[in-house]
This record gives C-alpha cells, sequence and structure tokens, in this order.
C-alpha cells in the first residue's frame, strides 16, 4: 500500500530468543511499547495468535509478529479502522480467518492498488492463470487478467457487481470493488462470484422453485387457517359439540357423502360449510340447494339446468344446474328430506352415474361433486312411510353426524350468548354490553324447541332493549322472553291481544300475522330484517306478505 492513508508501519522491536529487546525503531521506542513485548505472557500469546491489539491509551496498534533469526520481531501498524481493530481483538484465530479469506480454493480473488498494479492474487487464481506464486504481483492488472476492469474501478471509485468476464475461454460472474481509505481509492479487489452464467441460471431457477413452493405453503396455510375458522363457527365445548367437530375433522377429507341430521336449527348448515372447507375440494365452490325451497316444477331445472329454449320461461341462454355448479366442489342438498318422490329417484340416478342430463338436452354430462345433505325429519320413518327412497337413503348417508339440540348441550349456552353479543355488537356497531350475572342462569333455565337459531333471535331481541352497556334479565322481560315458565313452551303475550275462539290453525294463523305486522312497523317495512328478525325465509315473508297483507 503506498497511499499516506493507508495503515503504515509505524515502529518496530527486535528482540532476542531470551526475550530481551535488541532494537526499536519509530514507535516501537515508546516505552510502553517495549514493556509491553518484554512481558513474557504477552509475547506467548502474540506469537499465538500473530495478529494482536496494542492500544496505548492515546493511540492504537495493530502488532503483528513474526519470527527471525535469533528472535521476534514486531511491527506495529496505525490508522485500524474499528472493525478491523474490533476482529484483531475480538477473535483469537483472526490470523487463521485471514489466511483462509486468502488462500480459499474456492475463492478466486485479485487485489491491485490505485495505480492499478497487482497486489495479491490468491493462490486458485494464479493456477488458474498459470502464473507461478507471486509472478502477477507489481505487473499491471490488465496485462495479466483478461477482459478486468479492475483500473477502471480504482480511478472511478465505482463499484461493479454481478457482471461477466469472460477469461481463458470461460466466463465467470465477478464483483469489483473498490478499497477507500478515509474517502479515498487505495486499491481495488475483484472476486469471482460464481463459475459462469450457469451457475447463476441454475440459482435462479433454485430460488424460483423455492419460491414457488413458499408462496404454495403460505396458500396452504391461509386454507388450512379459514378452514379452523369454520370449525369454530361452530360454537361450543359440550362433549357434544367437540364429537361434531371431531367427527367432521375425520370425515371431511374423505371423499364420501355426509348425512347431517338433526333439529332445525341445530347449525347444521355450518356443519355442511365446514366439511367443505376442510376437503380437499376447498378451492371449488359449496353450492347450497334447499330443496324444501324448491317447487317440484323448478326443482329439477335447478339441479340439472336446462338447454336454452327448453321450456316457457326459461332463460334463453340456458342454465347450468347446481350440480355442474358443484363440478370438482361439494353440493349441500339441505332438507333432502323434503324432496320429492319423483326427483328422489332422478337424485339416484346422478349419484350412481355422476351423470347429469339438462332440461332439454340430449347427452349427460359427467360432474365430480363430493355430497353432503342434511335434514331435520327422522328420515327412518318418512321411509317406512314410502315418502323416501330406502336406496336413496343409502347413497347419501354412509356417514351420518347426528346434531345436537340445544337442550342436549345446555352448557354451551354462555358460550353462545357470549358469541352471538359479540355478532351483534358488529352488527349493529354497538360496543359489547356487560351481562348481569342471572342472564346465563336464565337462558340455561328455558325450554329451546328452536334450539340455537332461536337463542340467537332472543339474544338479539334483548340486545335492542340493553342500555347504559349492560344486558339485564329486564331486556329479556321487555322482549317477552322471560315470560315463559322454564322449558315450557307457552303462548306468547302477544296472544291475549287476539280474537277470541275459532280453530288453532286460525289462532295461530292470527298470531302469525301479529308478529309480523309488529316487526314491518319496528323495522319500517325492511323485509330482509323482518326476516332475521322472525327466524324465517325471505320468501316465505313475501308470501305471507302477499297472502295477508297485500290481497
Ligand atoms: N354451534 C353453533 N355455533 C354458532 N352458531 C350456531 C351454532 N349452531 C347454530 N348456529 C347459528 O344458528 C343459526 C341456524 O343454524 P343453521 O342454519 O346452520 O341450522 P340448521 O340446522 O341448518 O337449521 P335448518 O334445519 O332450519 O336449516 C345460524 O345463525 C347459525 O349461525
Amino acid at each position: 500500500m503506498t497511499s499516506d492513508k493507508s495503515p503504515n508501519v509505524k515502529g518496530l522491536i527486535v528482540v532476542d530468543d531470551d526475550g530481551q529487546v535488541v532494537l526499536q525503531l519509530g514507535a516501537g521506542q515508546d516505552q510502553r511499547l517495549t514493556a509491553m513485548v518484554s512481558d513474557p505472557d504477552w509475547m506467548a500469546e502474540a506469537i499465538e495468535r500473530r495478529i494482536v491489539p496494542a492500544l496505548l491509551t492515546d493511540v492504537q496498534y495493530v502488532a503483528l509478529v513474526t519470527g527471525v533469526q535469533g528472535g521476534r520481531l514486531v511491527l506495529f501498524f496505525d490508522q485500524v479502522t474499528d472493525t478491523v481493530l474490533r476482529f484483531f481483538t475480538q477473535v483469537d484465530f483472526s490470523f487463521d480467518i485471514i489466511d483462509h479469506i486468502l488462500s480459499d480454493p474456492y475463492d478466486a480473488m485479485a487485489v491491485i492498488d490505485a495505480k492499478a498494479r497487482l497486489a495479491f492474487v490468491s493462490p486458485v487464481h494464479e493456477k488458474f492463470f498459470g502464473l507461478k506464486t507471486g509472478e502477477g504481483v507489481g505487473r499491471n492488472v490488465r496485462d495479466v487478467i483478461q477482459n478486468t476492469r479492475l483500473h477502471h474501478v480504482v480511478r472511478t471509485g465505482v463499484a461493479e457487481v454481478g457482471q461477466i468476464q469472460k477469461m481463458r475461454d470461460s466466463e465467470r460472474v465477478v464483483s469489483r470493488h473498490p478499497i477507500k481509505h478515509d474517502g479515498m481509492v487505495v486499491g481495488a479487489i475483484g472476486r469471482v462470484m460464481f463459475k459462469g452464467p450457469q451457475q447463476v441460471e441454475a440459482l435462479a431457477r433454485r430460488i424460483n422453485v423455492l419460491e414457488k413452493e413458499i408462496a404454495s405453503y403460505r396458500t396452504e396455510r391461509k386454507v388450512s387457517e379459514r378452514a379452523e375458522a369454520f370449525l369454530k363457527a361452530i360454537v361450543g365445548q359440550s362433549p357434544a359439540i367437540e364429537a361434531v367437530r371431531d367427527q367432521i375433522r375425520k370425515v371431511a377429507p374423505l371423499d364420501i357423502p355426509v348425512l347431517v341430521q338433526g333439529e332445525s336449527g341445530t347449525g347444521k348448515e355450518l356443519v355442511a360449510k365446514a366439511l367443505h372447507a376442510l376437503s380437499p375440494r376447498n378451492k371449488a365452490r359449496l353450492v347450497t340447494v334447499n330443496a324444501a325451497a324448491l317447487p317440484a316444477s323448478l326443482v329439477e331445472s335447478e339441479l340439472f339446468g336446462y338447454e336454452p329454449g327448453s321450456f316457457t320461461g326459461a332463460d334463453s341462454k340456458g342454465r347450468l344446474g347446481k350440480f355442474e355448479q358443484a363440478d370438482k366442489g361439494t353440493i349441500f342438498l339441505d332438507e333432502i328430506g323434503d324432496m320429492p318422490l319423483e326427483v328422489q329417484s332422478k337424485l339416484l340416478r346422478v349419484l350412481q352415474d355422476r351423470l347429469v342430463e339438462r332440461v332439454g338436452g340430449e347427452s349427460p354430462r359427467q360432474v365430480d361433486f363430493r355430497l353432503i345433505s342434511a335434514t331435520n325429519r327422522d328420515l327412518e320413518r318418512s321411509i317406512e312411510q314410502e315418502k323416501f327412497r330406502l336406496d336413496l337413503f343409502y347413497r347419501i348417508s354412509p356417514v351420518l353426524i347426528k346434531m345436537p339440540t340445544l337442550a342436549e348441550r345446555i352448557e354451551d349456552i354462555p358460550l353462545l350468548l357470549e358469541h352471538f353479543l359479540k355478532d351483534l355488537s358488529d352488527h349493529y356497531d354497538r360496543p359489547i354490553p356487560e351481562v348481569e350475572e342471572a342472564v346465563p342462569d336464565l337462558l340455561m333455565g328455558r325450554a329451546w324447541p328452536g334450539n340455537v337459531r332461536e337463542l340467537r333471535h332472543v339474544i338479539e331481541r334483548a340486545f335492542v332493549f340493553a342500555e347504559n352497556g349492560w344486558l339485564r334479565v329486564a331486556d329479556f322481560e321487555h322482549a317477552g322472553h322471560a315470560a315463559p315458565p322454564p322449558r315450557i313452551a307457552a303462548a306468547p303475550a302477544v296472544v291475549t291481544d287476539l280474537a277470541d275462539g275459532g280453530s288453532l290453525k286460525d289462532v295461530l294463523g292470527q298470531l302469525e300475522r301479529k308478529l309480523i305486522a309488529d316487526a314491518m312497523i319496528r323495522f319500517n317495512g325492511n323485509k330482509k330484517k323482518v326476516a332475521e328478525h322472525l327466524g324465517v325465509s325471505r320468501s316465505y315473508l313475501y308470501k305471507k306478505l302477499e297472502e295477508d297483507f297485500e290481497a
């Protein structure tokens, strides 16, 4: 190194084999350094490490210890950066590391000074160029290394990274860095990063593959988190509901039909959603069909689709049936027990052959779906009464998941209460209320013929009355729900407003009209809210409004 700014030898001390100082030059005359090298412990360590810090209060040196005939030579260098000083202070084998870097058989390296003269060529690089050890040193880099640009780098002070350099008929990917001292370029270092662009391409390909793998793991994780969310949506910790969750986990990955049986409002649809979300078909659709809501005349075209112009009133473009929509996914046939017998026969054929024929179509189409069905009916009884086909029952129910009624898992009510209050607070954009201690007991003490759906409605009505951030027993009374004696269904208070007499059907009809009218007033005619509030479907509400109010 020739620059004044580069580390300089500031002095030296020579000691003989007995440890006596025999020569001192420059900084080596400093008494403190003399005392240091005269200390046998310091010298033993310095011989071992070869490069050691020599720190005085006002100046810091790095000492290099080397053997000479009849003794040792200690050279003192100054202008050492903190990092270098730290390296030599903290690493006992710093000399070995430097030795490794300079002679690493995989690391081809060349160092030039500010005048573009080679100062060092690593052994592997010398071998590559057919040079003997040290042969290139002192020569201009351009005369030794083909297509080098190191001389540019010392001139411009700008690094060049990842460049392809042709040397001796092969290409190498190289990096060239200027080396600065106190802001001045004192030299440059060139290193081979990869043995040829192919190596870089191979690396890029590997990175690509890894990136794709990571992306697919991320998607998988997201899918499984989403799937778990569907399981969590089935709120409850009772053994009965835990058993349902276990069954879902076991059965979901298998491609077999599942029948979910349970009273209305027990969460059958939630089970169907979780089964789909945890199945390998979760990237395709879950298509829900409510068999009870379909008039018999439309069931066929709904399920199997129709060709353009196949019947009056049909969409001129034709329509995909639900089975085709569920291709590669899951079809959920809700209320399957209410399906007319003739449709049951057609469904049976689809389940046997996995072929659907559109209304007005000529050739059947192959579809790939998983079937989940649900019913609140006792299908065995329907079979006895010849309302449901036995062969269809076998087809749809290789796995049967029975939903517990709310009465069978009454201990879940506090959790359900908490869950619905959070949900309602989000929905109505109100804070979650505190719950009076007696409320869970009140809810656990009554009968729930409508199961969780009914519980949700009761909580929602009381929530509307909740004031000052508290949900109290009185709010349930306001909502007309504390009145019935525990677990015995009684006529709601509104019955007293109804006209006396008439058959049970008439009285129930009147009661229904009154409830609908009250709700229409309360929700300003918003039919969606009215249907939700009363726990009926919107189509049922429309039908009732047409029959009873607009006629
Ligand atoms: N375990 C549960 N955790 C949270 N919510 C539930 C649970 N069970 C049911 N619900 C809620 O109760 C309501 C009714 O549930 P769902 O529609 O799944 O019942 P269902 O058994 O399919 O009823 P139906 O036979 O009348 O169609 C929904 O609002 C649902 O979110």
